[in-house]
Protein backbone atom coordinates (compact mmCIF):
# COMPACT_ATOMS: atom_id res chain seq x y z
CA UNK A 1 0.00 0.00 0.00
CA UNK A 2 2.24 2.70 1.08
CA UNK A 3 5.80 3.67 2.55
CA UNK A 4 6.78 6.35 4.90
CA UNK A 5 10.24 7.38 5.52
CA UNK A 6 10.61 9.71 8.80
CA UNK A 7 13.50 11.89 7.97
CA UNK A 8 15.22 14.56 10.09
CA UNK A 9 18.25 15.59 12.47
CA UNK A 10 19.11 13.44 14.87
CA UNK A 11 16.67 13.65 18.61
CA UNK A 12 14.61 16.16 16.37
CA UNK A 13 11.13 14.22 17.11
CA UNK A 14 11.01 11.50 14.64
CA UNK A 15 9.58 8.80 16.74
CA UNK A 16 7.33 10.38 18.50
CA UNK A 17 6.23 11.86 14.75
CA UNK A 18 5.84 8.21 13.69
CA UNK A 19 3.83 7.11 16.44
CA UNK A 20 1.49 10.28 15.47
CA UNK A 21 1.54 9.00 12.08
CA UNK A 22 0.56 5.29 12.94
CA UNK A 23 -2.35 6.35 15.06
CA UNK A 24 -3.94 8.28 13.24
CA UNK A 25 -3.61 6.27 10.18
CA UNK A 26 -5.12 3.15 12.42
CA UNK A 27 -7.96 5.76 13.30
CA UNK A 28 -8.69 6.36 9.32
CA UNK A 29 -11.28 4.61 7.35
CA UNK A 30 -7.98 2.63 6.20
CA UNK A 31 -8.29 -0.53 6.50
CA UNK A 32 -4.43 -1.00 6.08
CA UNK A 33 -2.02 -2.83 8.91
CA UNK A 34 0.74 0.15 9.47
CA UNK A 35 3.90 -1.35 11.26
CA UNK A 36 7.01 0.92 12.02
CA UNK A 37 10.30 -0.46 11.40
CA UNK A 38 12.43 1.24 13.64
CA UNK A 39 16.63 0.47 15.42
CA UNK A 40 14.82 -0.65 18.40
CA UNK A 41 13.84 -3.62 16.55
CA UNK A 42 16.95 -5.00 16.17
CA UNK A 43 18.34 -4.23 19.84
CA UNK A 44 21.28 -2.52 18.51
CA UNK A 45 23.36 -0.37 20.67
CA UNK A 46 22.75 3.13 19.07
CA UNK A 47 26.36 4.83 19.98
CA UNK A 48 27.62 1.78 18.61
CA UNK A 49 25.17 1.67 15.67
CA UNK A 50 26.70 4.74 14.26
CA UNK A 51 30.40 5.23 15.77
CA UNK A 52 32.23 4.42 12.63
CA UNK A 53 30.81 4.14 8.58
CA UNK A 54 31.05 0.52 8.43
CA UNK A 55 28.31 0.17 11.41
CA UNK A 56 26.67 2.75 10.20
CA UNK A 57 26.12 1.60 6.82
CA UNK A 58 25.52 -2.27 8.16
CA UNK A 59 22.75 -0.75 10.60
CA UNK A 60 21.28 0.90 7.36
CA UNK A 61 21.63 -2.12 5.32
CA UNK A 62 19.54 -4.05 7.43
CA UNK A 63 16.52 -1.79 8.03
CA UNK A 64 17.01 -1.84 4.58
CA UNK A 65 16.11 -5.06 4.38
CA UNK A 66 13.54 -5.11 6.97
CA UNK A 67 11.60 -2.76 4.36
CA UNK A 68 12.20 -4.49 1.81
CA UNK A 69 10.82 -7.90 3.14
CA UNK A 70 7.91 -5.76 4.71
CA UNK A 71 6.53 -3.47 1.91
CA UNK A 72 3.41 -4.86 0.16
CA UNK A 73 0.57 -3.77 -1.21
CA UNK A 74 -1.54 -4.32 1.76
CA UNK A 75 0.04 -2.60 4.35
CA UNK A 76 1.91 0.85 5.27
CA UNK A 77 5.40 0.32 6.71
CA UNK A 78 6.76 3.53 8.41
CA UNK A 79 10.67 3.79 8.47
CA UNK A 80 11.73 5.52 11.95
CA UNK A 81 15.41 6.41 11.53
CA UNK A 82 17.65 9.23 10.62
CA UNK A 83 16.95 8.63 6.77
CA UNK A 84 19.42 11.37 6.69
CA UNK A 85 21.64 10.37 3.59
CA UNK A 86 19.39 11.20 -0.06
CA UNK A 87 21.10 8.37 -1.68
CA UNK A 88 19.82 5.64 0.91
CA UNK A 89 16.39 7.34 0.26
CA UNK A 90 16.72 7.02 -3.08
CA UNK A 91 16.99 3.16 -2.30
CA UNK A 92 13.89 3.33 0.06
CA UNK A 93 12.10 5.14 -2.95
CA UNK A 94 13.25 2.27 -5.65
CA UNK A 95 11.68 -0.17 -2.84
CA UNK A 96 8.16 1.71 -3.28
CA UNK A 97 8.51 1.50 -6.83
CA UNK A 98 9.30 -2.21 -7.12
CA UNK A 99 6.40 -2.86 -5.41
CA UNK A 100 4.31 -0.63 -6.94
CA UNK A 101 3.08 1.25 -3.80
CA UNK A 102 2.72 5.02 -2.74
CA UNK A 103 5.48 6.57 -1.48
CA UNK A 104 6.00 10.00 0.99
CA UNK A 105 8.57 11.60 3.46
CA UNK A 106 7.79 12.88 6.61
CA UNK A 107 10.36 15.75 7.89
CA UNK A 108 11.01 16.76 11.22
CA UNK A 109 12.41 20.67 10.74
CA UNK A 110 14.16 21.15 13.87
CA UNK A 111 16.77 23.56 13.89
CA UNK A 112 20.27 21.79 15.41
CA UNK A 113 20.71 24.10 18.27
CA UNK A 114 16.80 22.52 19.75
CA UNK A 115 17.63 19.13 19.15
CA UNK A 116 21.05 19.20 21.19
CA UNK A 117 19.12 20.35 23.60
CA UNK A 118 16.14 17.79 23.31
CA UNK A 119 19.19 15.32 23.43
CA UNK A 120 21.43 16.77 26.44
CA UNK A 121 18.06 16.36 28.14
CA UNK A 122 17.40 12.95 27.06
CA UNK A 123 20.87 11.84 28.69
CA UNK A 124 19.74 12.82 31.80
CA UNK A 125 16.57 10.38 31.27
CA UNK A 126 18.54 7.00 30.50
CA UNK A 127 16.69 5.41 33.72
CA UNK A 128 13.39 5.97 31.14
CA UNK A 129 15.40 3.40 28.63
CA UNK A 130 15.80 6.76 25.84
CA UNK A 131 19.42 5.99 25.15
CA UNK A 132 20.75 9.61 23.78
CA UNK A 133 23.45 10.16 21.77
CA UNK A 134 27.10 10.85 22.20
CA UNK A 135 27.74 14.58 21.85
CA UNK A 136 30.49 13.42 19.29
CA UNK A 137 28.34 11.01 17.59
CA UNK A 138 25.21 13.38 17.54
CA UNK A 139 27.81 16.50 15.85
CA UNK A 140 29.31 14.43 13.18
CA UNK A 141 25.23 13.38 12.50
CA UNK A 142 23.77 16.25 12.44
CA UNK A 143 26.79 17.97 10.47
CA UNK A 144 26.21 15.03 7.65
CA UNK A 145 22.72 15.74 7.47
CA UNK A 146 21.10 15.94 4.13
CA UNK A 147 18.34 17.82 4.00
CA UNK A 148 15.23 16.52 1.84
CA UNK A 149 14.31 18.53 -1.60
CA UNK A 150 10.62 18.35 -2.56
CA UNK A 151 12.34 18.33 -6.15
CA UNK A 152 13.77 14.78 -5.76
CA UNK A 153 11.20 11.85 -6.78
CA UNK A 154 13.08 10.32 -3.33
CA UNK A 155 11.63 13.18 -1.21
CA UNK A 156 8.74 13.63 -2.81
CA UNK A 157 5.76 14.15 -1.64
CA UNK A 158 7.25 15.73 1.47
CA UNK A 159 4.94 16.69 4.38
CA UNK A 160 6.94 18.70 6.90
CA UNK A 161 6.55 18.94 10.52
CA UNK A 162 8.15 21.99 12.62
CA UNK A 163 8.48 20.11 15.97
CA UNK A 164 9.46 22.91 18.24
CA UNK A 165 7.40 25.51 17.02
CA UNK A 166 4.06 23.68 17.24
CA UNK A 167 4.58 20.12 18.57
CA UNK A 168 3.98 16.93 17.23
CA UNK A 169 -0.10 15.84 16.97
CA UNK A 170 -2.12 13.35 15.43
CA UNK A 171 -3.68 16.60 14.35
CA UNK A 172 -0.70 18.59 12.75
CA UNK A 173 -1.52 19.77 9.89
CA UNK A 174 1.69 17.44 8.25
CA UNK A 175 0.17 14.18 9.71
CA UNK A 176 -3.81 14.74 8.34
CA UNK A 177 -1.77 15.95 5.01
CA UNK A 178 0.19 12.34 4.95
CA UNK A 179 -2.43 10.29 6.05
CA UNK A 180 -4.93 11.74 3.83
CA UNK A 181 -2.28 11.36 0.90
CA UNK A 182 -1.57 7.61 2.16
CA UNK A 183 -5.36 6.44 2.22
CA UNK A 184 -6.91 8.36 -0.26
CA UNK A 185 -8.92 6.39 -2.73
CA UNK A 186 -8.51 6.64 -6.55
CA UNK A 187 -10.55 7.51 -9.58
CA UNK A 188 -9.59 8.17 -13.37
CA UNK A 189 -10.04 12.04 -12.01
CA UNK A 190 -6.99 11.64 -9.16
CA UNK A 191 -3.59 13.27 -9.77
CA UNK A 192 -2.54 14.42 -6.67
CA UNK A 193 -1.48 10.36 -5.65
CA UNK A 194 1.29 8.76 -7.04
CA UNK A 195 1.29 5.13 -7.62
CA UNK A 196 5.44 4.16 -8.04
CA UNK A 197 5.45 1.78 -11.21
CA UNK A 198 8.04 -0.67 -11.16
CA UNK A 199 9.87 -0.67 -14.09
CA UNK A 200 12.12 -3.04 -15.97
CA UNK A 201 14.96 -2.60 -13.45
CA UNK A 202 12.92 -3.40 -10.49
CA UNK A 203 10.89 -5.71 -10.89
CA UNK A 204 11.17 -9.49 -9.85
CA UNK A 205 12.43 -11.49 -6.55
CA UNK A 206 15.71 -10.72 -4.76
CA UNK A 207 19.77 -11.54 -5.47
CA UNK A 208 21.70 -12.27 -2.36
CA UNK A 209 23.56 -9.31 -2.14
CA UNK A 210 27.18 -10.69 -2.48
CA UNK A 211 26.30 -13.20 -5.33
CA UNK A 212 23.69 -10.39 -7.40
CA UNK A 213 26.31 -8.82 -9.47
CA UNK A 214 28.36 -12.19 -10.58
CA UNK A 215 24.68 -14.08 -10.77
CA UNK A 216 23.48 -10.96 -13.07
CA UNK A 217 26.74 -11.14 -15.22
CA UNK A 218 27.04 -14.86 -15.90
CA UNK A 219 23.07 -15.05 -16.71
CA UNK A 220 23.20 -12.38 -19.13
CA UNK A 221 26.64 -13.94 -20.65
CA UNK A 222 24.71 -17.02 -21.17
CA UNK A 223 21.98 -15.53 -22.67
CA UNK A 224 24.78 -14.13 -25.14
CA UNK A 225 26.46 -17.43 -25.49
CA UNK A 226 23.08 -19.12 -26.65
CA UNK A 227 22.09 -16.73 -29.34
CA UNK A 228 25.71 -16.67 -30.64
CA UNK A 229 25.89 -20.60 -30.58
CA UNK A 230 22.38 -20.91 -32.72
CA UNK A 231 23.40 -18.29 -35.15
CA UNK A 232 26.43 -19.93 -35.99
CA UNK A 233 24.06 -23.19 -36.53
CA UNK A 234 21.38 -21.30 -38.65
CA UNK A 235 24.54 -19.78 -40.53
CA UNK A 236 22.61 -16.28 -40.90
CA UNK A 237 19.36 -18.00 -41.51
CA UNK A 238 16.30 -16.68 -40.06
CA UNK A 239 16.38 -17.59 -36.06
CA UNK A 240 13.52 -17.63 -34.18
CA UNK A 241 12.46 -19.49 -30.54
CA UNK A 242 16.23 -20.10 -29.56
CA UNK A 243 15.23 -21.80 -26.42
CA UNK A 244 16.88 -21.08 -23.30
CA UNK A 245 15.02 -24.12 -21.06
CA UNK A 246 12.23 -24.68 -18.93
CA UNK A 247 9.97 -21.87 -18.33
CA UNK A 248 12.33 -18.92 -19.88
CA UNK A 249 11.00 -17.21 -22.52
CA UNK A 250 12.48 -18.18 -26.57
CA UNK A 251 14.95 -15.04 -27.94
CA UNK A 252 12.99 -14.51 -31.04
CA UNK A 253 15.34 -11.98 -33.37
CA UNK A 254 14.29 -11.90 -37.21
CA UNK A 255 17.67 -10.95 -38.28
CA UNK A 256 21.75 -11.94 -37.55
CA UNK A 257 22.77 -10.03 -34.58
CA UNK A 258 26.85 -9.38 -34.45
CA UNK A 259 28.38 -9.67 -30.92
CA UNK A 260 29.50 -6.21 -30.88
CA UNK A 261 25.49 -5.42 -31.43
CA UNK A 262 24.78 -8.35 -28.42
CA UNK A 263 28.30 -6.78 -26.29
CA UNK A 264 26.06 -3.37 -26.57
CA UNK A 265 23.19 -4.34 -25.70
CA UNK A 266 24.15 -6.64 -22.63
CA UNK A 267 25.93 -3.75 -21.14
CA UNK A 268 23.32 -1.15 -20.97
CA UNK A 269 20.96 -3.81 -19.90
CA UNK A 270 23.31 -4.49 -16.66
CA UNK A 271 23.78 -0.53 -16.54
CA UNK A 272 20.13 -0.35 -16.42
CA UNK A 273 19.48 -3.04 -13.61
CA UNK A 274 22.05 -1.58 -11.88
CA UNK A 275 20.38 2.01 -11.13
CA UNK A 276 18.45 0.81 -8.39
CA UNK A 277 20.76 1.16 -5.63
CA UNK A 278 23.25 3.48 -5.32
CA UNK A 279 24.99 1.38 -2.41
CA UNK A 280 26.12 -0.79 -5.72
CA UNK A 281 23.85 -3.31 -4.47
CA UNK A 282 22.26 -4.78 -8.16
CA UNK A 283 18.82 -4.87 -8.85
CA UNK A 284 16.61 -7.52 -7.59
CA UNK A 285 16.49 -11.11 -8.96
CA UNK A 286 18.06 -14.47 -9.45
CA UNK A 287 19.76 -16.22 -12.20
CA UNK A 288 16.31 -17.61 -13.97
CA UNK A 289 14.44 -13.90 -13.73
CA UNK A 290 18.01 -11.94 -14.68
CA UNK A 291 17.63 -14.09 -17.76
CA UNK A 292 14.30 -13.84 -18.36
CA UNK A 293 14.25 -10.03 -18.21
CA UNK A 294 17.32 -9.87 -20.38
CA UNK A 295 15.36 -12.18 -22.85
CA UNK A 296 12.55 -9.82 -22.57
CA UNK A 297 14.58 -6.81 -23.22
CA UNK A 298 16.43 -8.06 -26.22
CA UNK A 299 13.40 -9.31 -27.83
CA UNK A 300 12.07 -5.86 -27.12
CA UNK A 301 15.40 -3.90 -28.56
CA UNK A 302 15.64 -6.04 -31.68
CA UNK A 303 12.08 -6.56 -32.48
CA UNK A 304 12.20 -5.26 -36.15
CA UNK A 305 8.28 -5.17 -36.34
CA UNK A 306 7.88 -2.10 -33.40
N1 LIG B 1 8.15 19.08 20.51
C1 LIG B 1 8.97 18.69 21.48
N2 LIG B 1 9.18 19.45 22.55
C2 LIG B 1 10.04 19.07 23.51
N3 LIG B 1 10.75 17.92 23.49
C3 LIG B 1 10.58 17.13 22.46
C4 LIG B 1 9.69 17.44 21.38
N4 LIG B 1 9.75 16.47 20.47
C5 LIG B 1 10.63 15.56 20.96
N5 LIG B 1 11.11 15.96 22.15
C6 LIG B 1 12.07 15.25 22.98
O1 LIG B 1 13.17 14.91 22.18
C7 LIG B 1 13.61 13.59 22.50
C8 LIG B 1 13.70 12.80 21.23
O2 LIG B 1 12.40 12.55 20.69
P1 LIG B 1 12.23 11.42 19.65
O3 LIG B 1 12.76 10.13 20.18
O4 LIG B 1 10.82 11.46 19.16
O5 LIG B 1 13.22 11.98 18.51
P2 LIG B 1 13.98 11.18 17.39
O6 LIG B 1 14.25 12.15 16.30
O7 LIG B 1 13.22 9.95 17.05
O8 LIG B 1 15.31 10.78 18.09
P3 LIG B 1 16.42 9.78 17.56
O9 LIG B 1 17.21 10.52 16.54
O10 LIG B 1 17.16 9.48 18.80
O11 LIG B 1 15.73 8.57 16.99
C9 LIG B 1 12.64 13.00 23.51
O12 LIG B 1 13.27 12.98 24.74
C10 LIG B 1 11.47 13.93 23.46
O13 LIG B 1 10.90 14.07 24.72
Amino acid sequence: MALVVICGQPCSGKSMAALCLAEALKESESKDTVRIIDETLFHLDRNQSYANMTAEKNLRGVLRSEVDRSVSKDNIIIVDSLNSIKGYRYELWCLARATGIRYCVLYCDVEETHCRKWNEERQGKGEKGEVAYDDKIFEDLVRRFEKPDRRNRWDSPLFELWPHKNGIEKSSDAILDAVSYLTKKLDSKSRDVKILQPTIATQNTRFSEANSLYELDRATQEVTNAIVEAQSKALGGPLNGISLGQGLPNINISRSVGLPELRRLRRTFMKLTGQTSLSGRPPPSDADSAKRMFVDYLNRELDTTA
